[in-house]
């Protein structure tokens, strides 16, 4: 019996109203491209039109906290506020401790965001010991053998802006 993993949603929520951004970080950006991939593609089939899915991008993961705000920031001063926004980055362990540093401080860092710009901010950061494991969370390792996390975030960007959305 699978145990781990997102269960079935509770219910289906429409994301026709809602305007989401999408921050990404450049680096390992085959993996990046299917995980962004995945979350327009499991947000359009919630509803979300694809004029209301804003993107943005920055070097790397570490820059994605500050990268959010200002992105917040800006979608709200042009008149096109966001409801939730997904910062997605993919980090994999190297030789050094560069990894657990950047994992640590810009997991904390996003998940304290939310407070700050007042909206859900998904976890989109893929913390991954070896390219393998990256490329199989992105659906695109050579046996197909997890789905494509970006499809999970998507889903989850619908219903907390749907849900607990301002
Ligand atoms: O080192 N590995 C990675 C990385 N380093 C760059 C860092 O995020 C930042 O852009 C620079 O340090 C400049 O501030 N950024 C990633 O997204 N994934 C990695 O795997």
């Amino acid at each position: 019996m699978a145990v781990k993993g997102l269960g079935k949603p509770d219910q289906v929520y429409d994301g026709s109203k809602i305007r989401v951004g999408i921050i990404h970080a450049r680096w390992n950006k085959v993996i990046i491209d299917a995980l962004v991939k995945g979350a327009i593609e499991r947000m359009t089939s919630l509803g979300v039109s694809e004029k209301n899915i804003v993107i943005e991008t920055v070097p790397g993961s570490y820059e994605l906290p500050w990268g959010t705000k200002r992105f917040v920031d800006r979608q709200a001063k042009l008149g096109e506020p966001l409801d939730v926004v997904i910062p997605i980055g993919v980090l994999i362990k190297g030789s050094t401790m560069h990894f657990e540093y950047i994992s640590d401080s810009a997991t904390h860092a996003l998940m304290n965001m939310q407070e700050k710009v007042e909206m859900p901010v998904i976890f989109g950061l893929l913390t991954c010991m070896t390219e393998e494991q990256a490329l199989a969370r992105a659906g695109i390792d050579d046996a197909h053998s997890m789905h494509n996390h970006g499809e999970d975030w998507g889903a989850a960007a619908v219903e907390m802006a749907v849900k607990f959305g301002k």
